[in-house]
C-alpha cells in the first residue's frame, strides 16, 4: 500500500487526482472535487477503482518530479529493458475533464503495462464496459468514462488492461475523458496539443503573481501552484483538501471529508494569495463568499460546498475499508452545524486584508461585514465548538473570543480609517476593549504565565499562537513568550505541535492524532516574531523536510513513524508554509491583516 506522501497531485481547477510512485491514479473524484470518486483504490483496495501505467515488471519508479512550474507529473523507471517517463496531467477544463497519460520511451525499449478498473460511486458500482478498436467505454447511472489510445485494449478481470513495448524515442498516449452518460460524447482532446497548452497554463499562472527570490522560492511556488489547483474555478471556492477520510492516526477513526470549503481555511489560504500578489483569486472568493453566506447572518456556515451548498450531511461508506484499515470513510461532514465563532473574526480579517491590499470594497461586500459584525455583538460570549470542531460539549473558547476582538478590531479600525464605510465605530471599539479584558481575565493562567484553550481551564492550545500574529497582544509581551514557552514544553513531540492533547481536551472522539502542521508554522511565526529568528527559521526549515518528494504536506506529521497523516494535499498546511517562507525571506513579521510586504 502506498503511504500518503507517495502521491502526487493532478488537477483541472474542478476536481484532483492522486497519483503513487508506482505510477497508479488510487482517488479521482468527476466531475468536482466533491463527486463521487471513480478511482477510490486510496480508502480501500484496488478492488475500488484504479488506474496503473507502469512498466509490467511494476514497482516504484526511479524519479519524480513536476515539469518546472507546473502541475504535470513526470514519473519515471529505469528498468533492466531501459528508461522509460510517464507524462500525468489534467487539462484546465475545458468541456469535459480528461486525465492524459503519455508513456514515452527514454532508453531501450521497455515492455508496459496498463490497468484501468473504472468503479463509479466510491468503489461501489461496476460499470458496462465496450470495447470498440482503440476506444473503452465505460457506463453506468449518471456516469460515462472513455479512454483512447493507441495502445491494444482487453477486457480481463473486470478491467481493461494493455500491455504494450515502448521504444526510445516513441510516445504513446492515453485520453481518459468523463461526461454525462445522457449526453453525446465529447471531442476527444489532442494528447500532444492538450500537454504543450496545460504546461503553458500553469507557467502563465504562477509566473502572475510578484516574482519569489530567495531560498524558499520552490517551496514557496509549490505550494501556491497546490493552493490554486484547490480552487474550485467555476465559483471561486478553495477546498481544504483533495480527499476524504485519510486518517489523523493510522487505524483510528479520525477520518473527515475535506472536499469542501472552510470560511477559516479559506480565508487562512487568501492571506498567501494576496501576499504573493494573486488579486484576482482573492476578488474571485470574495465574490463565492458573498454568494455563499448571503441571507440572514444568523445562518452563517462554517463551511460550505464548492457552489454554496449548506447541507453537507455526514455518511458512513461501510463497504470501503479505509485507508490502511482506518474506518470509517466518510462523506459531508457533520462540522458544517457547529457553532465555531471564530469564523466571524477570520471573515471580517480576511476582508480587511483584501482592503488593505487594493480590493476596495463594494456595497454589498461592506453589507455583509457590517451584518456579521451586527450578529458576532449578540453572540460573541457564547459557548462554541472552536476552531478545532471539537464534537464534545460546546465551550468558551479563547480562540473564539480572541477572533471576536479581531472582527471588532478590524470593523472599528475599518470605519475610522475609511470615510466612505459606514458603522457605529465607538460601540465596535468599546466592544473590543470589554473582549479584551475578558480574555485577559478568564482565558489566561497567571500562575503558569499561559494563556489557555478555554476559558478556567487549564489545557493548553496551539491556536493561541496566533494571538500575537492578529495584534491581540505584541509579540514580545510576556504573556505572549509565556505562551510559547508552555505550548514548546507540554504540546510538541520532535519540536512538531500538536493542536492540542486529545488526553486532556474534551473533543468527543476516541482515538489520537499527528502533529498539527499548521500550528508548527504558526510556531515559526511565533518566535520569528518574538525576534527570536534562529529557533524560527530552523523549525521552518525541518518541517520543510517533511514535504514529499514534489513538494506535497497532508495535514499532519507522525513523528514516531516518520510518516504524513490526513487528508492531502492540505490547504491548512500549504498557505501557512508560504507565508511563515515570505515572513522569513523579508526579515519582519506581519498582522494577519496586512500584506506581507517584500
Ligand atoms: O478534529 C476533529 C475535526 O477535524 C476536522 O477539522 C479540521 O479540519 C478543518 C479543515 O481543514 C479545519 O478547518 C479545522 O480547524 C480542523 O480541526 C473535521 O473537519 C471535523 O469534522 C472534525 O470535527
Amino acid at each position: 500500500m502506498s503511504r500518503i506522501e507517495d502521491y502526487a497531485l493532478l488537477g483541472d481547477l474542478q476536481s484532483a487526482a492522486l497519483v503513487s510512485t508506482t505510477g497508479s491514479i488510487d482517488w479521482l473524484c468527476l466531475p468536482k472535487f466533491d463527486s463521487p470518486a471513480c478511482f477510490a483504490a486510496l480508502v480501500d483496495t484496488p478492488d475500488a477503482g484504479h488506474w496503473t501505467i507502469a512498466p509490467a515488471a511494476g514497482g516504484v519508479c526511479t524519479t519524480r518530479r513536476y515539469l518546472e512550474d507546473t502541475l504535470v507529473l513526470e514519473t519515471q523507471w529505469r528498468t533492466r529493458e531501459g528508461t522509460v517517463r510517464v507524462t500525468d496531467f489534467m487539462p484546465p477544463r475545458g468541456h469535459a475533464p480528461d486525465v492524459v497519460r503519455i508513456v514515452e520511451g527514454i532508453t531501450g525499449t521497455v515492455a508496459m503495462r496498463s490497468q484501468l478498473r473504472l468503479r463509479f460511486d466510491y468503489g461501489r458500482v461496476l460499470p458496462w464496459v465496450r470495447h470498440h478498436g482503440d476506444r473503452m467505454e465505460a457506463i453506468a447511472g449518471p456516469d460515462r468514462v472513455r479512454l483512447r489510445t493507441p495502445a491494444p485494449l482487453q477486457g480481463r478481470d473486470l478491467a481493461t488492461g494493455s500491455e504494450f513495448t515502448v521504444r526510445a524515442g516513441e510516445r504513446v498516449p492515453f485520453v481518459l475523458t468523463w461526461n454525462p452518460s445522457h449526453e453525446p460524447p465529447p471531442k476527444p482532446v489532442d494528447a500532444e496539443q492538450a500537454l504543450t497548452d496545460t504546461v503553458t497554463f500553469w507557467k502563465h499562472w504562477a509566473q502572475r503573481g510578484t516574482p519569489v527570490h530567495g531560498p524558499y522560492r520552490d517551496a514557496i511556488t509549490r505550494s501556491l501552484l497546490t493552493l490554486k489547483a484547490l480552487t474550485y474555478q467555476p465559483t471561486g471556492g478553495i477546498v481544504a483538501a483533495a480527499t476524504t477520510s485519510l486518517p489523523e492516526q493510522i487505524g483510528g477513526p479520525r477520518n473527515w471529508d475535506y472536499r469542501y470549503c472552510w470560511l477559516r481555511d479559506s480565508t487562512y489560504t487568501l492571506q498567501a494569495l494576496i501576499s504573493a500578489g494573486y488579486l484576482d483569486e482573492a476578488k474571485a472568493w470574495r465574490e463565492w463568499l458573498l454568494r455563499a453566506v448571503a441571507g440572514d447572518p444568523a445562518d452563517l456556515q462554517i463551511m460550505y460546498a464548492l457552489d454554496g451548498t449548506r447541507r453537507l450531511p455526514e455518511a458512513e461508506l461501510p463497504w470501503l475499508a479505509g485507508y490502511e484499515n482506518s474506518k470509517p470513510v466518510r462523506t459531508g461532514n457533520a462540522a458544517s452545524d457547529q457553532l465555531q465563532l471564530d469564523v466571524w473574526g477570520e471573515t471580517l480579517d480576511g476582508l480587511a486584508l483584501a482592503r488593505n491590499a487594493g480590493l476596495a470594497d463594494h456595497d454589498d461586500a461592506w453589507d455583509l461585514q457590517v451584518a456579521l459584525m451586527e450578529h458576532l455583538e449578540g453572540n460573541w460570549d457564547q459557548p462554541d465548538n472552536g476552531l478545532w470542531e471539537m464534537r464534545g460539549a460546546r465551550r468558551h473558547f479563547t480562540h473564539s473570543k480572541v477572533m471576536a476582538w479581531v472582527a471588532a478590531d478590524r470593523m472599528a479600525t475599518a470605519v475610522r480609517t475609511h470615510p466612505d464605510l459606514h458603522g457605529p465605530a465607538d460601540r465596535w471599539q468599546a466592544l473590543r476593549d470589554t473582549i479584551h479584558a475578558d480574555v485577559l481575565t478568564h482565558g489566561y493562567d497567571a500562575d503558569r504565565n499561559t494563556f489557555t484553550q478555554s476559558y478556567d481551564a487549564p489545557a493548553l492550545d496551539a491556536s493561541l499562537l496566533m494571538i500575537p500574529r492578529v495584534g491581540f497582544l505584541p509579540p514580545t509581551d510576556p504573556r505572549v513568550l509565556g505562551t510559547i514557552t508552555a505550548i514548546q514544553t507540554g504540546l510538541t513531540e520532535d519540536g512538531f505541535v500538536k493542536r492540542y492533547q486529545t488526553t486532556d481536551s474534551d473533543d468527543g472522539l476516541t482515538g489520537g492524532e499527528g502533529m498539527f502542521l499548521a500550528c508548527s508554522f504558526w510556531l515559526v511565526d511565533a518566535l520569528h516574531l518574538a525576534g527570536k529568528q534562529t529557533q524560527a527559521t530552523e523549525l521552518f526549515e525541518r518541517l520543510l523536510t517533511l514535504r514529499n518528494d514534489v513538494g506535497l504536506l497532508s495535514e499532519e506529521w507522525d513523528p514516531t513513524a516518520n510518516r504524513q497523516l490526513g487528508n492531502t494535499p492540505q490547504a491548512f498546511s500549504h498557505f501557512p508554509l508560504i507565508t511563515s517562507a515570505l515572513q522569513l525571506h523579508a526579515g519582519k513579521g506581519h498582522h494577519s491583516h496586512h500584506p506581507i510586504h517584500r
